[in-house]
């Protein structure tokens, strides 16, 4: 049964350079982390207890050992213009030097679209997803399924997508015998995360690889999960249990499974969706706290459209019980909460007013709950069933647990900058993971900005920016973006109310949002000035 549901959901809330190098830990301590139930975020004011973590995981990267970073892809950049009341121009004022003012739609959200193309993709019958993002990491996912024999038919520019999906009649036998599928996730996290799963339960013979930085970001957690329960073997190659990832099984005969949660949601989401593919029921039981919970959630919801059954108690048991199979829906992709984030942000650092349109406090995505985190702040937030405006106002800085909206943590480190007292961010060590350390980078980049940035193991403290440094600097200052687009599109806000802030390698927002450039032009009416050679396509 396909059920088209916008479930409510309660919120919780590379240029070339070597990392530094320390030791570090990724377990925060249970006093640490939100409760398991999904608590309203609260953004507490500042000055409450520091937080502790310890170090128990499987999954530490000795930053010594690993390689640089992945090279800037390009050697372009470019510097947004700032604007706004803060700047000496009147906040209602459009065009050049104003206030951010307008409405935007995101494109679609890459955690539904990855997640709808792995159910539509070994479901019965052909799906249609409609409002999907046409990203790298979608394009990777696509890629992937289509090597499985997943035929996929993209129209209206990729926005809508065809699905016709494999059965476990389809399973890749034949290959038992030959050399494994090839596929290449570049820095996908739910891609690579989402078919270790899947495709070990669908069974065939398949090699998952990435860039450099994808071969540092772990995944031994999951593939320790799935080992008890493979008919077949399963390996994580690189040091400290990280991809590639080579699977050689006949699927899963195992029907229990344990993973430890505080490294990344993605390795539950991932074994849940697997479920029906294993197609039989299975339990999955949690370890440890788990992080991002509002993705799981999210992946039960989707799961259900597409006749996955789901039924857990996090609280009482810390298990999920996973059954039914898998048939084809019409499914409508919302708009990325986490790409609306660096809007909402525009309008909150710019005195601003800017309406995100296409999602709704309801919406599958947690990172809708950023809104909470400017109002507590001191923006106003006018939500409707389709729309969440938020309008700028005198930021104070506050104290929250960014667990469950991990991704949007540069983005509120951004407007903590412009606020009248500091801002702590708790509860995301598992931030060090992604596409660059969001921790330790994000306050190596601050800083350049002439911020005082406190780097804690589980978050950062942002202290204000002094006012000579809002002003601006003399010569630009260039922002590395350690090719991860959030870091990008975070300082494209700080560019919004700073002169002179250079972005490095700006087209590495096309990991999820390629069109990022082009739409902030848009919304605020000016263009930015660009440097060193980037084309037509790169620039959107
Ligand atoms: O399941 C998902 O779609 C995601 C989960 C989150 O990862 P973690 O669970 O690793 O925090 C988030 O950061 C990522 O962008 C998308
Ligand atoms: C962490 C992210 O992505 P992923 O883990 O899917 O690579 C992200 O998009 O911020």
């Amino acid at each position: 049964m396909c059920v088209l549901g916008f479930a409510s959901l309660v919120f919780g809330v590379s240029g070339l350079r070597a990392v530094p190098s320390q030791s570090l830990s990724i377990w925060p301590a249970a006093s640490d982390l939100p409760s398991i139930r999904l608590p309203r975020i609260e953004a507490a004011p500042m000055n409450t207890a520091a937080s502790k973590t310890k170090s128990n995981t499987s999954c530490d990267l000795d930053r010594s050992q690993q390689p640089a970073i992945t090279p800037r892809s390009s050697h372009a950049s470019v510097t947004v213009v700032p604007g706004g009341a803060f700047n000496g121009v009147s906040g209602d004022d459009q065009g050049d030097g104003g206030a951010v003012q307008g409405s935007v739609r995101p494109p679609g959200s890459k955690s539904l679209t990855n997640r709808a193309l792995v159910c539509a993709a070994f479901a019965s019958g052909t799906s249609r997803l409609t409002g999907s993002l046409v990203s790298e990491d979608t394009e990777v996912m696509i890629a992937s399924l289509s090597k499985v024999g997943v035929k996929i038919e993209s129209l209206d520019a990729g926005r809508t997508l065809v699905v016709e999906g494999v059965t476990a009649a389809d399973s890749a036998g034949d290959e038992l015998n030959g050399p494994p599928i090839e596929m290449f996730i570049a820095n996908s996290g739910t891609t690579v995360r989402f078919l270790t799963a899947a495709l070990s339960a669908f069974g065939g013979k398949y090699r998952l690889s990435g860039v450099d930085r994808m071969h540092e970001r772990p995944i031994g957690d999951l593939v320790d999960a799935i080992s008890p329960a493979i008919d077949g073997s399963i390996t994580a190659v690189s040091d400290g249990g990280c991809p590639p990832v080579e699977i050689d099984a006949k699927g899963w005969s195992g029907r229990s499974m344990s993973v430890a949660g505080g490294v990344s949601s993605q390795y539950l989401s991932g074994l849940m969706m697997a479920g029906p593919i294993a197609s039989k029921p299975i339990e999955l039981k949690i370890t440890g706290q788990l992080v991002s919970i509002p993705y799981v959630r999210m992946t039960a919801k989707l799961m259900e459209a597409f006749g996955g059954q789901t039924d857990w108690d996090l609280e009482a048991s810390q298990a999920i019980r996973v059954s039914g199979s898998y048939s084809a829906c019409d499914y409508a992709i919302e708009p990325d909460a986490s790409a609306a984030s660096y809007f909402w942000a525009a309008a909150a650092v710019s005195g601003g007013r800017v309406t995100v349109e296409g999602l709704s406090e309801d919406a599958l995505q947690g990172d809708v709950g950023f809104v909470r985190v400017l109002e507590q702040m001191g923006c106003e937030v006018n939500a409707t069933d389709h729309s969440i405006e938020v309008v700028g106002g005198d930021l104070h800085g506050v104290d929250v647990n960014m667990s469950e909206i991990s991704d949007t943590v540069q983005t509120l480190a951004v407007v903590a900058l412009f606020a009248d007292s500091p801002t702590r961010v708790r509860g995301v060590a598992h931030n060090r993971f992604k596409e660059t350390d969001r921790i330790g980078n994000l306050a190596i980049e601050l800083r350049k900005l002439g911020a005082q940035v406190d780097e804690h193991e589980d978050g950062l403290t942002i202290h204000p920016l002094p006012a000579e440094a809002s002003s601006g600097h003399g010569d630009p200052v260039e922002m590395e973006t350690y090719n991860d687009h959030r870091m990008a599109m975070s300082f494209a806000v700080a560019g919004l109310r700073i002169p002179n802030v250079r972005i490095l390698n700006p087209a590495c927002t096309g990991k999820t949002y390629p069109e990022f450039w082009a739409d902030l032009e848009k919304l605020t009416g000016r263009p930015h000035h660009w440097q060193g050679g980037l084309t037509e396509k790169g620039k959107t």
